[in-house]
């Protein structure tokens, strides 16, 4: 497989992992900013990925990032109306986002369903690939929740999505999950990026973390085949870690 093999940070508990990762997106968008002018970020939903956003909220290490010159991206969207309390942008927005001196022409959210393309879903997926393309620069860091089925992004274990090889973005519809109908980032899109960290904390996610860290096909185990071109980490808590082989 393509990409940097992972590397496994265990934390005591989601609430050190959760800051541990803040400070570190901290260091890794300053770092490419000094590097680049500029840093690219894409954010993921679910709990262990809104909590880093919050401990980054009230992290004083915050203002080192200059955040004008932040390209927010999403990994993955539950395809809902702008505002719905579901959608990972309403959450990352009330987490972090709405308190941060962003320039809104860099915060690209996935498409609503009461957006320009109202409910159609392929025809939001096909204008946020548009808008991918059109954005010079590889990703910083694109973060990426594990669900307990081994999901990440919308990319879920059987469904047609995890075997996508061209475009960058797809809908979703039929998601095991609720809402069923998504948007995600592909693995091809994924696999773009510098860095990926992926983020688990609890005991519902430790099978499915050995499961991908086992070497598993990415067609029935999607984290496995999330990698970044030059940093694939797994940053995870004592329990998430659990079923892991010792070494
Ligand atoms: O629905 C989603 O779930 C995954 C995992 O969420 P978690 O709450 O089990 O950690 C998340 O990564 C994804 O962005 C989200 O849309």
């Amino acid at each position: 497989m393509t990409g940097a093999p992972p590397a496994v940070l265990v934390h005591r508990d989601a609430e050190v992992l959760a800051a541990a990762a803040a400070a570190r997106l901290v260091t890794a968008l300053a770092d490419a900013q000094a590097a680049r002018g500029s840093a690219s970020l894409v954010l993921t939903g679910g709990r262990n990925g809104i909590a880093v956003l919050a401990a980054l909220a009230a992290a004083p290490a915050r203002h080192a990032v200059h955040w004008g010159r932040v390209d927010l991206w999403w990994g993955d969207e539950r395809f809902l109306p702008e505002g719905d309390p579901d959608r990972n942008a309403t959450q990352a927005r009330e987490a972090l986002l709405d308190g941060l001196p962003l320039d809104p022409a860099r915060v690209r959210p996935m498409p609503a369903s009461d957006g320009p393309h109202g409910a159609d879903v392929a025809a939001a997926a096909k204008a946020y690939a548009a808008e991918l393309a059109a954005a010079p620069g590889a990703f910083d860091v694109l973060l990426l929740g594990l669900g307990p089925d081994t999901h990440v992004a919308s990319l879920f274990p059987g469904l047609p999505g995890v075997r996508e090889e061209e475009r960058w973005v797809v809908p979703v519809t039929g998601s095991p999950k609720p809402p069923p109908t998504r948007i995600s980032l592909t693995l091809p899109a994924i696999r773009s990026a510098r860095e990926v960290w992926l983020l688990a904390a609890g005991p519902d996610k430790a099978e499915a973390a050995a499961t991908a860290l086992s070497g598993a096909d990415p067609a029935t185990a999607p984290a496995a085949g999330a990698r970044g071109t030059e940093r694939t980490l797994w940053l995870v808590d004592e329990t998430a870690a659990s079923a892991l082989p010792r070494a």
